[in-house]
């Protein structure tokens, strides 16, 4: 499992560690970590003469990049740092030097001709977006062509949430020291990260169990699907009941059961109007036209893809067994029937609808999706999968670790996708999974099976997202 602290615990974390350790270990071990992560970037041979610009802050941030250029300098590359905060780590100056390295008078001659940018101007110590005197440097370095390397975090985005207030400069790598912080697994701010590479510095024994935010890996996910026993049959594998389509959008119907018939629950017993759609498509599903409380058990129920008005809803969350709320569902939810249920309740929204059921603006969802994701949860008192570029899981309650999902990909953004993803979620929950486990699992397997059907290039329907979903199992599992 990956884990992601908040920068508070990161502090706590180094301040005991530092205070076990000579002055300055932990910059060095930084700076080294981070001058190996230059050498591998710009490759093998590649570091004498590379022309390298240190963007630098005012803190510690612009300390590791001056110490990671000296140890640059050392190896023959020319080094230069912009100075742009109200100081300059002093330290980190006077070794930039004794290696060789200079400092600019004008930050655009050096980076016009630049192959490797370190973004030192802030990092876990920075408020805002970059500040007005370093935009047009930043702009400067993104459009130079030369790679760009954000030193514990991409300058401007806030490490606690993920958030961007202002300008962020856009790295191609970030190399960040001690644990992930929230900021570069969650978009907005994630997407200025490129890819992320962590250097340990020894907080790892010093970091609380319980991070901010967990990324499930395989070998979690693994662990959590279920696996039948050798005396399961179809009942005792779990029966999931499928409220979904209409006449309008039988369509949505055949997705869900999709996505629930690759979850693991033995049987999937769909209700509605769209049985004839169902059954052409999956002969094995069991189908029931009345209403869902005259259709037989089910261990967990998924309610709302394609349903448009149709009732059901209410029929569904007045039963005793789990119940994932996706799409029309979720419209004009009421957070007094769902805090009242006494077996779990999972809401899978997108954006748009996360907004309509906090009452702000989609705008505002996808700018602060870890505080949202909370907020729903807790008000809810439901676990809450929070759809997106990083699909986040809160469970119900709001507290604990939130879920971060590292599997999406952007082909996923397809009609009737989060249709498969509602079926499968609430077939994990059929099967005997807690609701975070069955969320999060399901998103993980909807991501994997995405990228496995687009090949990482190509456009997918939903469809196909489905069909790769017993492939996405056996990647996982095997
Ligand atoms: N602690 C440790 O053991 C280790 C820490 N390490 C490293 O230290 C980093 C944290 O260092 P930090 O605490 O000095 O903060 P940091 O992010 O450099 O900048 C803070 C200063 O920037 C300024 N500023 C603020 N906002 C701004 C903005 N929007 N735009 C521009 N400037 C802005 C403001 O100063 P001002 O200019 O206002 O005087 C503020 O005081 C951490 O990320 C890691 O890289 C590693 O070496 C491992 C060991
Ligand atoms: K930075």
């Amino acid at each position: 499992m990956r884990t992601a602290y908040r920068v508070e615990t990161v502090r706590a974390a180094e301040a005991e560690l530092m205070s076990r350790l000579p002055e300055g270990t932990l910059m060095r071990r930084a700076a080294a970590g981070l001058a190996a992560a230059c050498f591998s970037l710009l490759g093998r041979g590649r570091v004498y003469g590379a022309r390298v610009v240190l963007l630098v802050g005012s803190g510690d941030n612009g300390g590791d990049a001056l110490y990671a250029g000296a140890r640059l300098a050392r190896r023959g590359a020319g080094v230069t740092a912009v100075l742009l905060g109200s100081r300059a780590h002093a330290g980190g100056l006077a070794a930039l030097r004794a290696a060789g390295g200079r400092v600019a008078e004008d930050p655009f001659e050096p980076l016009a001709a630049a192959d490797l940018v370190l973004d030192g101007i802030t990092g876990i110590g920075g408020h805002g977006g970059l500040r007005p005197d370093a935009v047009p440097v930043a702009r400067a370095a993104r459009g130079s062509g030369a790679v760009v390397v954000a030193v514990d975090l991409p300058s401007g985005v806030d490490a606690d949430t993920g958030e961007v207030a202002g300008e962020v400069l856009r790295a191609d790598a970030t190399v960040t020291f001690g644990a992930y912080k929230p900021g570069l697994l969650i978009d907005p701010a994630r997407e200025y990260a490129g890819a992320v590479r962590l250097v340990g510095i020894g907080l790892e024994d010093l970091l609380p169990s319980v991070p901010e935010l967990q990324a499930l890996q395989h070998e979690d996910v693994a662990r959590m699907l279920p696996v039948p026993a050798a005396e399961s049959d179809k009942y005792r594998r779990g029966v999931v009941g499928v409220v979904a389509g209409s006449r309008r959008y039988p369509g949505a119907a055949v997705l869900a059961v999709a996505g629930a018939l690759h979850g693991g629950a033995g049987a999937v017993r769909y209700v509605g109007p769209a049985g004839e759609a169902v059954i052409a498509r999956f002969p094995e599903t069991l189908v029931h036209a009345g209403p869902p409380a005259k259709a037989g058990r089910v261990q967990a129920w998924v309610v709302g893809p394609g349903l448009g008005d149709a009732p059901g809803v209410d029929d569904v969350l007045a039963s005793d067994v789990p119940v994932a709320v996706d799409a029309d569902g979720l419209r004009g939810l009421s957070a007094e029937l769902v805090r009242a249920r006494t077996a779990p309740t999972l809401l899978t929204p997108h954006a748009g609808e996360a907004a309509a059921l906090l009452g702000v603006a989609r705008e505002a969802v996808e700018a602060r999706r870890l505080a949202a994701v909370r907020e729903l949860a807790t008000r809810f008192g439901a676990t809450v999968l929070l759809k997106g570029s990083t699909t986040l899981v809160a469970e119900a309650g709001g507290r604990g670790p939130v879920r971060v999902n590292p599997t999406g990909t952007s082909w996923l953004a397809t009609a009737g996708s989060g249709d498969v993803l509602s079926g499968l979620a609430g077939s994990l929950l059929a099967a005997g999974l807690p609701a975070i486990d069955a969320a999060s699992a399901a998103a993980y397997l909807h991501g994997l099976a995405a990228r496995r059907a687009s090949g990482g290039a190509s456009p997918i329907a939903a469809g196909e997202v489905a069909s790769a979903l017993s492939d996405a199992w056996r990647d996982v599992t095997s």
